[in-house]
Formats: structure tokens, C-alpha cells, sequence
């Protein structure tokens, strides 16, 4: 497992203020990124539904058609947005996420974009599971009733660094996702997510924590900045976990940058003193990693 992170690398988790103004939000994540940008980070993430309000009234008027890609900028000004920021920035920018739709079916997804440092797209991650709960006093929400759900784990390659895994908020829940996604060789797992007030003070840091305790590998969580005035009130609190579950920073509600450097030494030093990773028991319970997995790299 050395070698996972090729060399350290300065993260910044853009916890970006968006509303109704999809033009003024994409120019206000350039600026944000290029604020990133020039304090030497190399991987900037953006939020969950960045160019948007997000709930489910909102996904069908603000989507973008993404195929065939590239898209048309009238198709999708926040694909070409992202791709040129990526490459003014000179910075490999996971593109939080945007609503999708696919022209030849008309359904809708929630999906991620990740750009290199030229411009080019790398990956693409539609939203495998999709957001639907109902917590009686708390909060109802059911995206199946607007989105199709994407049927991949999505593994992204930055040539100097390594391996980063891309899902969107509630599919931190599902810790067989990232466990496939450490095990194939991520140093990171990052989520663009925007909990709310009802499961994020319950859940995000913990969920956050968590995964990357089990995977010891980094964990990233970039929220939209809370809106008070919104339908939907973002947690906030974007943060990064190091291997050892360890938060190196973390937001508060509004809009901030937060930033962290990542090393492959890190993540070596936590196997080797906790090496779940050569106790694990594959004859007493099956490698989820193993046999029928989707992913793409
Ligand atoms: O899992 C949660 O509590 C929140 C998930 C969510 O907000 C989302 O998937 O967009």
C-alpha cells in the first residue's frame, strides 16, 4: 500500500455561498478558486449543487445537458465554466456538483465533474445513492422523486499525486463505496455534500470520521455555505479527516475556504502502527472490493 499519495499535496474545500444567479454563481466560484489557487493548493473541490438552490423544484431548471461530451457552452456554461477555471487556476478542480440532464432519456442526475490542470475532463460521477428520507420534526426529502441514480464508483487518477475517489453526500452512508474506492488504491475519498440542520450536527463530522478511520485514507466533506433565507439550510462545516480520523480543519456555517496538506507518509504511518490492512479476514466475510464491482478509473 506505500506509495498511494506519490507526494504531499495542499487541498482547499471551496464552502462556497450560491443562490437563484447560476451566472453569478459560476463566476463567484472562479473567484473563490482562484483565492485557492494562489495560496499554493493543487486540488480544489467545490460544493454539492454549487451553481444552484438545492432541492428537488430546483434540479429540472437548473440542468445541464453533459452528453455528448464536451457539451455545447448553451448545453452547459457550468461545464465549460469549470473547465476553464480548472485550467486558469492551473489546479485539478473537483466541480462539487451540478444537476444533469441526459438528452436522449430526459432524466435527471446529480452529478460531479473533475477537471485537470489543462481544462480536460477526467471524470464524471452521477450520484449513486440517491438522497430520500423522511425523519419525523426533522427533515423529508426525497430526490428519487426528480433524479435517477448513477451506477458507478467513480476513481480518478491526478498523474502527479495518485488516486482520489469522487461521491456525492449521502453516498458517504455507504461505507462499501468507500471501502472499494480505498481498497482499488484512493489516498483520498471526497464528498461534495450539503447535509442540513437536522443530520448534519448528528452525522457529517462523524460519518466524515468514520470513513476515514475504517479506510485509512483521507476523507474530504465540502458544503455550500449555510443560506438562511434558503428553503434548504446547508450544515456547512466542510472539513478534511486525516488517516487516523483526525479533523485538520473544519468550517463554520458561512462561506470559507478550508485547507489541508496531505501525505502519503500519513497514511503509511497509520497502517503500519494499526495495519488493519493485512489483518482483514476475507475467509470469514467477503472483500466488498472484490468480484461483481462497478467502478471506473
Ligand atoms: O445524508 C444526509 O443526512 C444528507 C444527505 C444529503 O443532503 C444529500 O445527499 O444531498
Amino acid at each position: 500500500m506505500a506509495g498511494l499519495l506519490k507526494k504531499p499535496v495542499k487541498i482547499a474545500l471551496v464552502q462556497l455561498a450560491s443562490g437563484a444567479d447560476k451566472p453569478h454563481n459560476l463566476l463567484h466560484a472562479r473567484q473563490k478558486v482562484l483565492e485557492a489557487a494562489s495560496t499554493g493548493a493543487q486540488i480544489v473541490v467545490l460544493p454539492e449543487c454549487f451553481n444552484s438552490p438545492y432541492g428537488t423544484t430546483f434540479f429540472p431548471t437548473y440542468a445541464e445537458v453533459l452528453l455528448p461530451s464536451p457539451p455545447t457552452e448553451a448545453q452547459s456554461p457550468s461545464y465549460h465554466a469549470l473547465s476553464s477555471i480548472a485550467k486558469e487556476a492551473n489546479i485539478y478542480l473537483i466541480g462539487g456538483s451540478i444537476p444533469e440532464r441526459e438528452e436522449s432519456t430526459g432524466k435527471l442526475y446529480n452529478t460531479s465533474l473533475t477537471f485537470s490542470r489543462d481544462g480536460s475532463l477526467l471524470a464524471t460521477h452521477r450520484k449513486v445513492h440517491l438522497f430520500d428520507i423522511d425523519i419525523p420534526g426533522g427533515i423529508t426529502f426525497k430526490e428519487s422523486e426528480v433524479l435517477s441514480p448513477g451506477n458507478k464508483i467513480t476513481i480518478v487518477d491526478f498523474p502527479e499525486y495518485g488516486k482520489v475517489a469522487v461521491a456525492i453526500c449521502y453516498d458517504i452512508r455507504f461505507p462499501e463505496l468507500a471501502m472499494v474506492a480505498a481498497r482499488k488504491g484512493a489516498f483520498a475519498l471526497v464528498y461534495p455534500g450539503a447535509f442540513n440542520t437536522t443530520t448534519g450536527p448528528l452525522h457529517w463530522r462523524l460519518l466524515g470520521q468514520g470513513r476515514a478511520v475504517d479506510n485509512q485514507v483521507y476523507v474530504a466533506l465540502c458544503s455550500p455555505a449555510r443560506d438562511e433565507e434558503a428553503g434548504y439550510k446547508a450544515w456547512g462545516h466542510s472539513l478534511v479527516a486525516d488517516p487516523l480520523g483526525k479533523v485538520l480543519g473544519e468550517a463554520e456555517e458561512g462561506e470559507e475556504i478550508i485547507y489541508a496538506e496531505l501525505s502519503g507518509e500519513e497514511i503509511e504511518k497509520t497502517r503500519k502502527g494499526i495495519p488493519v490492512y493485512t489483518q482483514r479476514r476475507f475467509e470469514v466475510y467477503p472483500d466488498v472490493s472484490e468480484g461483481k464491482v462497478k467502478y471506473e478509473e
